[in-house]
Order: structure tokens, then sequence, then C-alpha cells
């Protein structure tokens, strides 16, 4: 029997739901094969209540559950696209691994611990499909004192590593994340700070549109560069590793407190080029702090279509080239959903899913929790 995976991505940008269908053809993510990639946006009350359970609010508990079920809908309709579209049976597929929906992500905080939460209904997802579920698959590495998150280094390991060669992977999805996967053979990675949320944030805003094409309306604007400064001096960009981050921090409330203690341009477009030019000077920043000698720069995640922002970076990189992923075989829309499959995959063969030297936590820990079809 082929090793058949589902991996479904519905992250911080909150545009939708990737889903990817993979083959394994051994232990080893480098013989991994994406058989077929769905997406499915949000109808636009999903997404606002998505949104909304970002912040506190009214009957939390009672909404969070009913939008978990509203995201597991949306999964069920890119599982039935993924096997519509390969051909394959659901009885073939071993198990689906779902990510859920971030809505809050405080690792180590309050009482140490702290929790990271994805709201999802995996019960719900077996029922739909009758395929195995694997979800929550952060919440035990929190509980080994980790942060929980990136996952995605491991599999970035996996597939992109190359013995000998410093690598950086960069994601640029609603947050951005690096891996630094040196010639040695260690790997570092975090999130390195915001990418499409604050920038799909002033667009819809000032635009009308959920995101900025190409970054055309950024490259219409001029840096402004006391805001970029109040921005730069942010703490987290200067917290060392193990770190990671979301929408707890970079949303509408912090560019309003940016924008609002110092003077700053009035101009929306000069805003957005701020916005892009912070993504890509904290990205470079990390990458130069943790893969100097990297030459290549693989970018994944949505934000590898915004022709604007990877020129901003690789502007910084003057030493690389600074590519999309497609160049390895894996489009960039792909990337994460196939480490959730790979997530799986190594939750079902009991492997440890966490890099300690990544998240911080006590040991490798297998991730996640079984919902069995
Ligand atoms: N053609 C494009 N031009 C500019 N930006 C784009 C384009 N296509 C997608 N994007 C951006 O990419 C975002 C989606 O990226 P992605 O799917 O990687 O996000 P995500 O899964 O929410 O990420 P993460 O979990 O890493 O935060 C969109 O919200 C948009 O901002
Ligand atoms: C808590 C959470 O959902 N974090 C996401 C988010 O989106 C990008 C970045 O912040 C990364 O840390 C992570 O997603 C990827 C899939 C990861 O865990 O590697």
């Amino acid at each position: 029997m082929a090793d058949l995976y589902i991996g479904l991505m519905s992250g911080t940008s909150l545009d939708g739901v990737d889903g990817v269908l993979c083959e394994f053809g051994g232990s080893a993510a480098a013989s991994l094969r994406v058989v077929a990639h769905a997406h499915r946006g949000f109808d636009s009350a999903v997404a606002a209540e998505l949104m909304a359970l970002n912040t506190a609010g009214a009957d939390e508990l009672h909404r969070a559950a009913l939008a978990g079920n509203a995201l597991v809908r949306v999964y069920a309709a890119v599982v039935s696209d993924l096997l519509r579209q390969s051909r394959i049976d659901a009885s073939q597929v071993r198990a689906i691994g779902a990510h859920g929906q971030t809505v809050r992500h405080r690792p180590g905080e309050f009482d140490g611990t702290g929790y990271t939460l994805q709201l999802n209904n995996p019960a719900l997802l077996a029922e739909l499909t009758g395929i195995d579920v694997i979800a929550d698959f952060r919440s035990r590495d929190v509980a080994a004192g980790g942060q929980g998150a990136p996952l995605v280094p491991a599999f970035h390991r996996a597939v992109f590593g190359r013995p000998g060669v410093t690598v950086a992977v960069l994601n640029l999805g609603g947050i951005a994340n690096i891996t630094a996967l040196s010639a040695d053979g260690r790997t570092i990675g975090f999130d390195c700070g915001p990418a499409n949320a604050l920038m799909d944030h002033w667009c819809l805003t000032h635009r009308g549109q959920p995101f900025d094409r190409d970054g055309a309306w950024a490259a219409s604007g001029r840096i402004d560069a006391t805001l970029l400064s109040r921005m730069q001096a942010e703490p987290f960009f200067a917290k060392a590793p193990p770190k990671s981050t979301g929408r707890d921090l970079f949303n509408a409330v912090w560019l309003a407190s940016m924008l609002s203690s110092g003077p700053s341009s009035a101009n929306p477009a000069d805003v957005q080029a701020t916005l892009a030019e912070l993504t890509a000077w904290s990205a470079a920043t990390a990458i130069q702090a943790h893969a100097s000698d990297a030459t290549r720069v693989l970018v994944c995640g949505g934000g590898a279509l915004n022709g604007h922002l990877m020129r901003s970076i690789a502007s910084h990189l003057p030493h690389a080239t600074v590519r999309p992923t497609d160049d390895q075989g894996l489009p960039p829309l792909e990337v994460e959903a196939a480490a959730f499959a790979w997530l799986a995959k190594a939750f079902v063969e009991r492997q440890p899913g966490n890099l300690t030297a990544v998240t911080g936590a006590a040991g490798p820990r297998i991730l996640g929790a079984f919902y069995p079809a």
C-alpha cells in the first residue's frame, strides 16, 4: 500500500485552507511526492469570526466551538477535492494531519506552561471523511516547555537540507519564520516577525482588497524611515531564539500604536511600503544572524508570490540567491500543508516531530492526538 497522507493547513493569514495529498516513498521526506493540492478560501462570515476569536470577546467558548465546526466543514471539502482530483479512495489514505486555526499562542506565559490554541474539531473531521485524523500538533511541545512553533523546520531539513551546504528557508505566511540549515548539520528555526498579517490588514482597510497582489501597492509607496525604526524597536525582534509569535502581538492594535506613537506618513501606500520593508528587514536580519554563509534562500508561503517583497529581501541579502521553493519541486503554497502530512506520518510511526534546538522543548516528543476514523 502506498504511504498516502493528507496535510491541511489554515494559517495565520486567515485566507483559507491549503491541503495536499502526499505520497511518501520511504521514511525520508525527500522521497515525498505531492499527488494533489487544493485550496478553499473562507467565506467572509467564517473569516470574520475566526479573526474576531483572536481577541477576547463575549461568549467565546460557544463561538469557538462553532467556529471549529465551520473550519472542519471547509477541511472536509478540501479533502474531498483532493480525493476527487487524484481519484484516490478515502480508505487508501493512512491519516490526515489537520493543523486547526491558531487563535491564541502564549507558550511559557502565565503559569510557566502557558498554552497554544488551535480551533478544530478533529472528531467531526474523522466523521465526515472516514479517515484517521491527527490534530493538536503543538500542545505537547508546549507541555515540554517548548514554544510549540515553528514546527516546519524538521520538515524543511528533511526536504531541503543538503549535506555540506548552508541553506536558509523562509516562510512568509501571516507570520514569518526561518529555518537555518547549516552546512555542519545543525538546524535552527524561529519566528522572525510579521509577514502578510499586517500587510493584508492594511490593504483591506485602505483598498478593500484582501491582499496586495505582487506587492504592487507597497511598491508604489515610499518607506517611512521614522515609522520603520519605531517598528524595528519592538523588543520581539531583539529577543534571542527559541521564540515564536502570532497575532497575539502583531495585530491591528500593534500597528495602530506604532502609527500613533510618533510622526508617520499620512499616505497609506507609504505605510504599506514600510510594512513590506519591516518583513524584509526582519527576515534578512534573522538569516544573516543564523545562516550568514547561506548562498540559497528558499522562500515559501504566500509571500513568495509577492514580487516586491521578494526583491526587497534579495536586496538585503546580496550574497544569496532568493528563490521560491518551486525550484526544489515544492511550490510555496504546498510546503506547510505537506509539513503537516509529514507530521501526521511521524505521529503514526511514533517518531518525534519537534526539534528541541528550535522550540526549546525539554526533549524530542511525539506530536499530535489521534482521532480514529
Ligand atoms: N500573488 C500574491 N501577491 C502577494 N501576496 C500574496 C499573493 N498570493 C498570496 N499572497 C499572500 O499570502 C497569504 C497567504 O499565505 P499562506 O497561505 O502562506 O498563509 P498562511 O498559511 O496563513 O501562513 P502561516 O501559517 O505561515 O502564517 C495571503 O494572505 C496573501 O497575503
Ligand atoms: C502558533 C502558530 O500557529 N504559529 C504558526 C504561525 O505561522 C507562521 C509561524 O507563525 C509559525 O510559527 C507557525 O506555523 C508554522 C506552520 C510552523 O509551526 O512551523
